[in-house]
């Protein structure tokens, strides 16, 4: 196929069709997410690159607004302070600049939603850690074969793709759809 796009957009409705499977891991990950909301705990979000960003926009759409306007939901993404990435990566290690964060602001009760398309990023492992001893759950939005991430989470929702981009693609389309189940759940659309 000569045209990129073309390319490109036959790759992600392939991928897109394959997602299916993934059905009741979503629906678990939205229950698990309402849940904790419901119980006055938060979300947090991290990943680096492409999933910081996605962090960022999924964080926003419960803090301000999906669907409809409604209260806002309690979520942050631990991918935006720059002050605090730089401190703690320059200070300690790259590989705790959410881990860190998290000591700080997490909280039993809490569900980190950790992004990677590798299931591979140190710093990205070192959060679920710290997650996991800190008594949250952890959602993992997931690529390629889950990487070590995988077994560490609660709920490993895995795009079978190798294409970093097209990953990320599919997750924003699981992560609007996280919010959409929250928003459903708490009764708010
Ligand atoms: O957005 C992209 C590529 O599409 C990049 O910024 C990408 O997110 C970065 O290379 C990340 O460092 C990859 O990390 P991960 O998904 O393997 O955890
Ligand atoms: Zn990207």
């Amino acid at each position: 196929m000569n045209s990129l796009f073309l390319h490109n957009l036959a790759e992600q409705i392939a991928l897109l069709q394959s997602l299916q499977p993934l059905d009741g891991a979503v629906a678990q990950a939205g229950a698990l997410a309402t849940q904790s909301l419901r119980a006055g705990g938060k979300l947090m979000f991290c990943g680096n690159g492409g999933s910081a960003a996605d962090s960022q926009h999924l964080a926003a759409e419960l803090t301000g607004r999906f669907i409809k306007d409604r209260k806002p939901l309690a979520a942050l993404a631990l991918s935006t302070d720059s002050s605090a990435l730089t401190c703690i990566g320059n200070d300690y290690s790259f590989d705790e600049v959410f881990a860190r964060q998290l000591q700080g602001l997490g909280r039993a009760g809490d569900v980190l939603v950790a992004i990677s398309t590798s299931g591979n990023s140190r710093n990205v492992i070192r959060a679920v850690e710290e997650a996991r001893a800190l008594g949250m759950s952890v959602i993992g939005l997931l690529g390629r074969d889950g990487g070590a991430l995988r077994d560490l989470c609660d709920v490993a929702i895995v795009v079978p793709s190798q294409v970093t981009a097209r990953i990320q693609e599919s997750h924003i389309l699981i992560g609007h759809t996280l919010c959409g189940l929250i928003e459903q759940q708490l009764g708010l659309v």
